[in-house]
């Protein structure tokens, strides 16, 4: 295991699509390597092990990791179990495992000493064919010697040259499919075209500089047809409990970042990323998406898609139920978060019945029925209506303040999110610009000029007024809190900052404070 001391120099690079080209290839394999050791004859009472070759080629073709590799193994081991002609095909349940594995660790060491090629020969073939038989064949002879109880001298002076003259029959039957395979896989797309590499980060020891529930740590970000990275050495750590709010112009990254924070960028979007996300202080390209989706709850923009099943009840269920719960925890979780998310009595209910709020609630209570401790909402309420928002907001808050969920949520509109936010971040152009708390990063884009619309119009006439000279206790972030900072200001709200709308009450107040306060501006 390599440890990595610098995150900024770690770069994983990921084919969008071709996450499963090591199932189909190593399939496609073993399927021929199975026919192969069906209908050919045996020699001396020994037949060849055609599928080692097989699954070497695979490997070499796909370059798995060692789980995906453990897994071609097995599934080796299961097919020679099964269709094996020896009187104990039982050897092969480790023998398999333990070929494939020192197939891809010796594939791994030529790689890493940069020998795999003699002038313009590719080696690895009949290296890795030969290595893979003889650790394969090694274990298989060592588990009969034993279980058989043979004679020392049969195994030592028989079976293990046999071992490795099959091994070396091995090493050359290798690069005979090896080449003829790598031509035919490439030329019906299963392979990358040369420069595309999925990285393998399995073998480092990756750890984040600082604590936190989600840490972005330098992190360059291109999706995969793109020229130019959506994201720019981004650095934000997510603490336990805050309430993060991310904003920024259209097309700035925000969603991106999004994704990255849940591992989906690059493991599905593929791209190339420099840096490293850690949740819960592990690398998320050491993590596969079930299991950052134990730590993080994501829900998105079009939340509807996220909704699979007929009832209320039976969606929350459905997530637990993929994950192993057994009947019992199943009740309660539902229950406990019907409650959470206010759908108590609603259990039986269609999803089709639901407005769009309270399937937004659903959409959260199935993220939050298998206890992550990070809710993330990417622009939760942009099919909301003004009410909807407000609720959706109230629970949010709810679940950050009274559950302890660390919440991070993307929105354009921030009226009704900020109030519950400790920590606010501005994205521009890819760029992390200001993260701050909230009045601090609300202040930067003030006096930058940027992304004015967004400001909530209380913040707008607060910062308007403090420029014409009149302060008036802490910036506004609510009517609420403007009308307060104005009554301490000695300032009557007059009848005309009733109005229900933030924008009528804003320029309201202002116009008013002006007249009062006998400033220039407003
Ligand atoms: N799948 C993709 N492939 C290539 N480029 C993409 C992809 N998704 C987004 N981008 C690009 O990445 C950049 C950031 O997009 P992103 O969706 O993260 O921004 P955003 O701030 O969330 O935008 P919006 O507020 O409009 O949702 C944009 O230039 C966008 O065109």
């Amino acid at each position: 295991m390599e440890r990595i001391t610098d995150v900024s120099k770690l770069v994983y690079t990921h084919i969008q699509g071709g996450q499963f080209r090591w199932v189909t290839v190593s399939t496609l394999m073993l399927a021929l390597g199975t026919i192969l050791h069906l209908v050919s004859p045996s020699v001396g009472g020994v037949t060849p092990n055609w599928t080692i070759a097989t699954y070497c080629v695979a490997i070499l073709l796909t370059r798995p990791n060692y789980k995906q590799t453990l897994g071609i193994g097995l599934v080796a081991a299961l097919i020679n179990v099964l269709t094996s002609k020896s009187g104990f095909p039982y050897g092969n349940l480790l023998s398999e495992p333990g070929g494939t594995v020192a197939c891809a660790f010796v594939m791994r060491l030529m790689m890493g000493l940069k020998i795999e090629k003699i002038g313009k020969l590719d080696i690895m073939p009949f290296v890795t064919g030969f290595i893979a038989t003889c650790v394969s064949g090694g274990i298989f002879v060592t588990i009969l010697w034993q279980v058989l109880g043979l004679a020392n001298n049969i195994y030592i002076n028989a079976m293990l040259p046999l071992v490795v003259i099959i091994g070396l029959v091995n090493g050359v039957v290798t690069p005979l499919l090896y080449f003829p395979a790598k031509r035919l896989f490439a030329k019906r797309g299963f392979l990358p075209s040369s420069g595309e590499i999925t990285s393998d980060h399995s073998n480092y020891i990756i750890e984040p500089s600082q604590e936190g529930k989600i840490s972005v740590e330098h992190v360059n970000y291109t999706y995969s047809k793109a020229t130019e990275p959506s994201l720019k050495d981004i650095n934000l750590v997510v603490h336990e409990g805050d309430f993060l709010v991310i904003t920024g112009p259209a097309g700035c990254g925000k969603s991106t970042l999004c994704m990255a924070m849940v591992g989906a960028v690059p493991k599905f979007y593929g791209g190339r990323l420099e840096g490293m996300v850690f949740v819960d202080g592990k690398a998320t390209t050491q993590m596969d998406i079930p299991e950052l989706a134990t730590h993080i709850g994501v829900v998105l923009a079009d939340y509807d898609t996220q909704l699979v099943t007929m009832t209320v009840k039976e969606e929350v269920a459905f997530a637990m139920e993929n994950r192993g719960y057994d009947r019992d925890t199943i009740e309660t979780r539902c229950k406990e978060v019907f409650k959470q998310v206010g759908l108590e009595g609603m259990e039986e209910q269609k999803i089709t019945s639901l407005s769009g709020g309270q399937r937004q609630r659903l959409a959260i209570a199935s993220v939050l029925a298998t206890n992550p401790t990070v809710l993330v909402l990417d622009e939760p309420t942009s099919s909301l209506d003004p009410d909807g928002t407000a609720e959706l907001y109230r629970l949010v808050g709810a679940l950050n303040k009274e559950h302890g969920i660390t919440v991070v949520v993307i929105d354009h509109d921030l009226h009704a999110v900020l109030p519950y936010a400790n920590r606010m971040a501005l994205m521009v152009d890819g760029e992390l610009r200001c993260d701050a708390d909230v009045t601090t990063t609300l202040r930067y884009m003030y006096d930058n000029g940027i992304y004015l619309e967004a400001l909530p119009t209380v913040f707008t006439a607060y910062m308007d007024l403090e420029k014409a000279g009149h302060t008036f206790g802490e910036p506004w972030l609510s009517i609420e809190s403007a009308r307060a900072g104005l009554a301490k200001g000695g300032v009557a709200v007059s009848e005309t900052a009733q109005p229900a709308s933030n924008v009528a009450f804003a320029s309201a107040t202002a116009q008013d404070v002006v007249t009062v306060g006998g400033g220039t501006h407003a």
